[in-house]
């Protein structure tokens, strides 16, 4: 590919597509270019990823084919006044960030801007991101093609309808965190019965990967999946009946619907 991507602030979201789409041999390091607001991310990054970096947002505002918001939703308002001059009529615009809205970018922009919303995930740094987006009338097939194929560079990408975008943090833009928390837990169980810590992140993040990957590729119910593992009589559905008196699936609906209610406000 041989466009120019761009990204204004270039933390913790920008920096696991950055890996992602180098990693894949997507694109080279010098074609892309960041800017941060501090130095310090700058010469972290340029030394990490050999990217090219930039003190203004508007000289990668101006640089890039291909340009990524990445900055947290309340400071879109101002980066968005700050580099709207600079900004070329090609250039694809892509917001990553909760509960920006297509609506919102072309009133900021206050010109025909070619938008797209999405909403990606960390595990973007090791090729294995979820993403979901939309985009305005003004995104052409040949800019969309270029767009799925930078999502695609570092996981899976589905292409969704606007209304239901801010029903995707909780999902999976958020999820990996609650995801975590699973795994750290799994593996202070392990520690409690013995199992050294290293080797318990070991067993318990292995366990989910393989039953992700088992959902995903034998297109089997999650619920057949779990009542392959629970042997009648057996170990398993003690911890599932455990699980479920301490109102494991209402916690995990209840943080989704926090989840929800804050992207909507932000
Ligand atoms: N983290 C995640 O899992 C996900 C995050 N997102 C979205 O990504 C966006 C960024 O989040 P995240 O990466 O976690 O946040 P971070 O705080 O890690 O990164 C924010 C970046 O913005 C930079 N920044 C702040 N102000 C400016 C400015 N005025 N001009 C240019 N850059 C600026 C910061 O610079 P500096 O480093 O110098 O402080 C930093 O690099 C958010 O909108 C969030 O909704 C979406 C999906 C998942
Ligand atoms: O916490 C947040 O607001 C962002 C959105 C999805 C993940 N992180």
């Amino acid at each position: 590919m041989k466009k120019k991507i761009g990204f204004i602030g270039c933390g913790k979201m920008a920096q696991a597509m950055i890996k992602g789409l180098i990693s894949s041999g997507t694109i080279s390091p010098k074609q892309i270019m960041v800017s941060a607001k501090t130095h310090t991310t700058l010469e972290l990054v340029k030394e990490k990823y050999s990217i090219q970096t930039a003190n203004d947002n508007r000289v990668v505002a101006g640089w890039s084919d291909i340009l990524f918001l990445a900055v947290k939703p309340e400071i879109h308002k101002e980066v968005i006044q700050e580099i709207k001059q600079e900004i070329a009529e090609h250039t694809v615009i892509i917001t990553v960030a909760a509960g920006i809205t297509i609506g919102f970018l072309e009133k900021e922009f206050d010109k025909q801007i070619k938008a797209v919303r999405s909403m990606p995930n960390t595990p973007s740094f090791v090729g294995e991101g979820m993403s979901a987006l939309c985009i305005n009338e003004e995104v052409s097939k040949e800019d969309m093609d270029d767009v799925l194929k930078i999502f695609r560079s570092f996981g899976q990408v589905e292409v969704i309808k606007e209304q239901l975008m801010d029903s995707i943090p909780a999902i999976s833009g958020s999820s990996p965190a609650y995801v975590y928390l699973f795994i750290e837990a799994l593996a202070d169980g392990g520690v409690r019965n013995g199992i050294p810590r290293e080797q318990a992140y070991r067993f318990a993040s292995q366990a989910v990967l393989g039953a992700a990957k088992m959902v995903l590729e034998t297109g089997i119910h999650p619920g057949e999946l779990k009542d392959q593992v629970c042997t009648p009589g057996g170990a398993t559905i003690e911890a599932v009946a455990a699980l479920e008196e301490n109102g494991f699936r209402a916690a995990v609906l209840q943080a989704m619907d926090k989840c929800t209610e804050k992207t909507k406000k932000l």
